[in-house]
């Protein structure tokens, strides 16, 4: 299963695919110019730049592990509060930290900087003039999110629905480490589900309610404290989690991991610290995969409110509409420009200040009237100009007017899981490996127990032994699993049947189909190392049907014709035996 299929089938309906190069009035509005930064300090005689958290982070965990120069119980119990809220540390406070405990530049020892936000978007300018400034996307996110309204109109204007994109993403990642984990150019698989903010209840919540999941809330996060078991039911219903739809992605993302072959006793659900959430950010868990480099974010399961389509909405709003059973009277707060104190004022930007006044909804409008009262001007963001302007009191009227509404319309909340493909699969890598010894006990085999599901090869097939015939046989099985779309390895070298088994169990090949007669075939499967007897002709769709999840090996073992097999199998070798 590729994990573009995968995640586009297990969640939603509908994937699309926008481009990689943004334009940076995109991501100004949607705050990533000005917020999407980390921390960073620089060796103040070489230059070179370091993360100031992960420096922290190293620190405490270095004098924490020192078994040598063992450190005092209360600078312990310290280290490790710093740790439980290092995601959460302002500038201020990880710069004073820095200084407190003498933390210098790794390779030099010389003196850090203080801390200072570094922007992780790789900047570019499209087209020939290079006026006009772009980015590459760090999110895929914002495609989908300026794309709302087509998206609506093809879901038949009804709320709620999913978008899922898989691709490129890319951060300037101040000091990119730990191979896969944090890298500068990453897959990124993310489903963007609008909802009816006043109404986020899912109707499959009652399908993962059940599932007990290791939980870390925000106030558990202490030192000595780790995760516990919590019912999803209980969390959304205690409000641990903020509402059912937060609760029903959570619930899948597990069933998603545990599917894909992570161990279920390494994974943990971490709620984001309140100074750690993303800036569109209005609730946060992260998927989070123990690994040999400790616990790694994986997955993050955000709601972003109405955060982003609020921040979109230039010329035309990006709404959602839900025709009301009854017309209601209401009184509402309205906006008029006065055009002609705006035309002098902005002359050439008129337009577009004129179009982002009248797109203003009337909580914005609301703000913007108090700010007038009380300051006579306001700066106001221009999104299409990606700008801020100074509205002042004349270039405005304000006033409350009744009208009949047939319409209720609002802005819909997004919630978001965001899955970081090298990440996964990289603690997959971790979670699968095991060591075996071979025949002789002298020597350990590697084997990668990748789940059929994933395994890049599905299976291998091999002559038993050189014999034209057996070979011609292993042939025509290869091409009729390439036919049926089966990822698979033919091997006809002359090496022992056991060295060819301990290849691919390396290779995390869930099935090994071995030709020693040109009627029937053993299939082998690679933990347990049991093996089947099938016809050639059925071999290609048992291996079908185990690989695509169809059918258990369990299911096969046990079915009545195996069984009998067996029995007949173990009657002969008796009967063997006695004569
Ligand atoms: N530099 C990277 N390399 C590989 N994967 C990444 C990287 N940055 C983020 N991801 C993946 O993308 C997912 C969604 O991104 P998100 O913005 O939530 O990450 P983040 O909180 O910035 O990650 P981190 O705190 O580790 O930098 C993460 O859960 C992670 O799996």
């Amino acid at each position: 299963m590729s994990f573009r299929f995968g995640i586009s089938t297990l969640f939603m309906k509908r994937e699309i695919d926008c481009p990689c190069l943004t334009p940076e009035a995109v991501l100004k509005a949607s705050g990533h110019v000005d917020k999407f930064t980390d921390l960073m300090v620089k060796d103040e005689k070489k230059g070179t730049c370091y993360r100031a958290d992960h420096l922290l982070k190293d620190f405490c965990n270095e004098k924490l592990e020192d078994q040598d120069r063992r450190i005092s119980p209360e600078m312990a119990m310290e280290l490790k509060q710093v740790l439980s809220k290092l995601d959460g540390l302002s500038a201020e406070e990880l710069g004073a930290c820095i200084k407190k405990y003498g933390i210098r530049a790794p390779e030099t020892d010389n003196y850090l900087s203080d801390p200072f936000p570094f922007n992780l978007m790789f900047q570019t300018t499209i087209g020939p003039s290079g006026s006009s400034i772009g980015f590459f996307r760090p999110e895929t996110a914002q495609g989908i999110f300026v794309n709302f309204m087509d998206i609506y109109y093809d879901n038949g204007c009804k709320l709620p629905f999913a978008v899922a994109q898989v691709g490129q993403a890319f951060r300037n990642e101040i000091s990119p480490r730990q191979g896969l984990l944090r890298v500068r150019e990453f897959t990124l698989a993310e489903i963007e589900h609008f909802v009816d903010p006043e109404d986020k209840s899912h109707v499959k919540f009652p399908t993962v309610d059940k599932l007990q999941l290791p939980m870390f809330p925000r106030d558990e996060q202490k030192p000595g404290q780790s995760a516990r078991l919590i019912s999803l039911g209980e969390a959304v219903h205690c409000k641990i989690v903020e509402n059912e739809t937060l609760g029903y992605f959570i619930g899948r993302v597990y069933l998603f991991l545990t599917r894909l072959g992570i161990d279920k006793n390494r994974i943990r659900f971490r709620q984001h610290l309140a100074k750690e959430m993303a800036h569109y950010a209005a609730d946060c868990w992260d998927a989070e995969i123990e690994t040999s480099y400790g616990w790694i974010e994986c997955v993050g399961i955000a709601d972003r409110s109405a955060y982003d389509l609020k921040a979109h909405s230039g010329k035309s709003r990006l709404e959602a509409h839900e025709q009301l059973s009854e017309p209601r009277q209401v009184e509402k707060l309205v906006i008029s420009p006065v055009k002609k104190e705006i035309g002098p004022a902005f002359e050439k930007k008129q337009k577009n200040v004129l179009e982002a006044l009248e797109a203003m909804d009337e909580e914005e409008i609301s703000k913007m009237k108090a700010e007038l009262d009380s300051k006579g001007e306001v700066d106001f963001f221009v999104c299409t100009l990606g700008e801020h302007v100074s509205i002042k009191s004349s270039m405005v009227t304000i006033s409350k007017v009744k009208t009949r509404e047939h319409q209720r319309k609002f802005t819909p909340s997004v919630i978001e899981p965001s899955f970081g493909i090298g990440r996964i699969i990289y603690c997959l890598f971790e979670h699968s490996f095991y060591t075996r010894p071979d025949k002789t006990g002298d020597e350990q085999l590697n084997v990668f127990r990748f789940n059929p599901l994933v395994a890049p090869f599905k299976c291998t097939v091999f002559p038993l032994i050189r014999n034209q015939r057996f070979e011609d046989v292993a042939k025509d099985i290869s091409k009729s699993l390439t036919a049926a779309g089966i990822s698979h390895k033919i091997d006809t070298t002359g090496t022992s049947i056991g060295k060819r088994y301990a290849r691919t169990d390396e290779l995390g090949v869930p099935f090994a189909i071995t030709v020693d007669s040109t009627s029937s075939v053993t299939i082998r499967e690679r933990d347990s190392k049991d093996q089947i007897r099938v016809s050639v002709k059925k071999a290609v769709s048992v291996v079908k049907e185990l690989s695509e999840g169809l059918r258990t090996w369990e299911d096969v073992w046990w079915s009545p014709s195996q069984r009998w097999k067996r029995f007949w199998r173990s009657c002969f070798r008796f009967i063997l035996s006695r004569n």
